[in-house]
């Protein structure tokens, strides 16, 4: 077994997000949900982080606490060298279902962003048309989110988030809603798009092959409570393709990754 629990001292490398002995406890009328106990990671400036690990091992709830929707009730975490205290435009959030205002257009829901915090100049809405023809949106930037397919609806969302410049993007099972070609499709667009930006990438995926196929490293969480059982390299080269997942190196990497799932 080849899989070592990482610990990269803070000094050695810049980090975008570190994390120290994190636990998250939800407390009810009734019931007592133990979440995350004792998560530390470092994620490097410019690294793409898969986030794996069983049902209910608290892999959103990281994501929450990272994006400052949820508070941690022990531990340490940092972004950008900052307590997180709350949300922030330096973090980018990402859903399955993508976040759209359904009574505004794609355009319209690119710029709520800067328009409500009083930041909407004439630059700004000419990145938003740049933005747009990246993703791809142009020629639909007046249409209103019920007129875009899954897939566009997807790359709309994310052009929301890019316009803020965020430093992290933190993705929760983005594409797990997906038929399995606009999947590919988004983990393509993901994958230049990131080759392009290289903002720092948290994504949680229930999936090996896509956490394989996109992570520089892969951070197993155990059963719930979640903690850090193991961060596992994906020493693939870049840039990847989904081709690439029938070659031995993308087997290996991935048979590695379920081993440690499985242990
Ligand atoms: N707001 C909440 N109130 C109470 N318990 C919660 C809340 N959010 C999550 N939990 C509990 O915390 C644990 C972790 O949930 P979380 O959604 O983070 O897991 P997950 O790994 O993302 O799960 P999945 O892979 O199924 O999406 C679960 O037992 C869940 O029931």
């Amino acid at each position: 077994m080849n899989a070592v629990v990482e610990e990269r001292p803070i000094t050695e490398r810049p980090s975008a997000v570190r994390l120290r002995d994190v636990g998250k406890t939800f407390r009810g009328r009734r019931r007592r949900t133990p979440a995350l106990e004792g998560v530390s990671l470092d994620i490097e400036a410019g690294e793409f982080l898969c986030l794996l690990g069983p049902s209910g091992c608290g892999k959103s709830t990281l994501l929450g606490i990272l994006a400052g929707f949820v508070p941690a009730d022990a531990g340490e975490v940092l972004v950008g060298g900052r307590p997180v205290a709350g949300p922030g435009p330096d973090r980018g959030v990402l859903f399955q279902t993508p976040t759209l205002f359904p009574w505004l257009t794609t355009r319209q829901n690119v710029l709520y962003g800067p328009k409500a915090r009083g930041a909407l100049t004439p630059e700004v809405a000419e990145e938003a048309d740049a933005l747009l023809e990246t993703v791809g949106l142009a020629d639909f930037r007046d249409a209103y989110p019920h007129e875009l397919s899954g897939g566009m609806r997807h790359r709309a969302a994310f052009a929301r988030v890019l316009i803020n410049h965020p430093s992290v993007l933190l993705m929760d099972e983005p594409f797990g809603a997906l038929d399995a070609i606009t999947r590919a499709g988004m983990q393509r667009f993901l994958l230049e798009l990131w080759q392009r930006h290289r903002m720092t990438i948290v994504f949680v995926t229930h999936d090996v092959e896509e956490a394989t196929l996109l992570g520089d490293r892969v951070a197993v969480l155990s059963g719930r409570p979640g903690r850090t059982k193991a961060v596992v390299d994906i020493p693939l080269k870049r840039p990847r393709v989904y081709e690439d997942n029938e070659t031995l190196e993308f087997v290996t990497a991935k048979r590695r990754i379920r081993e440690v799932l499985e242990q």
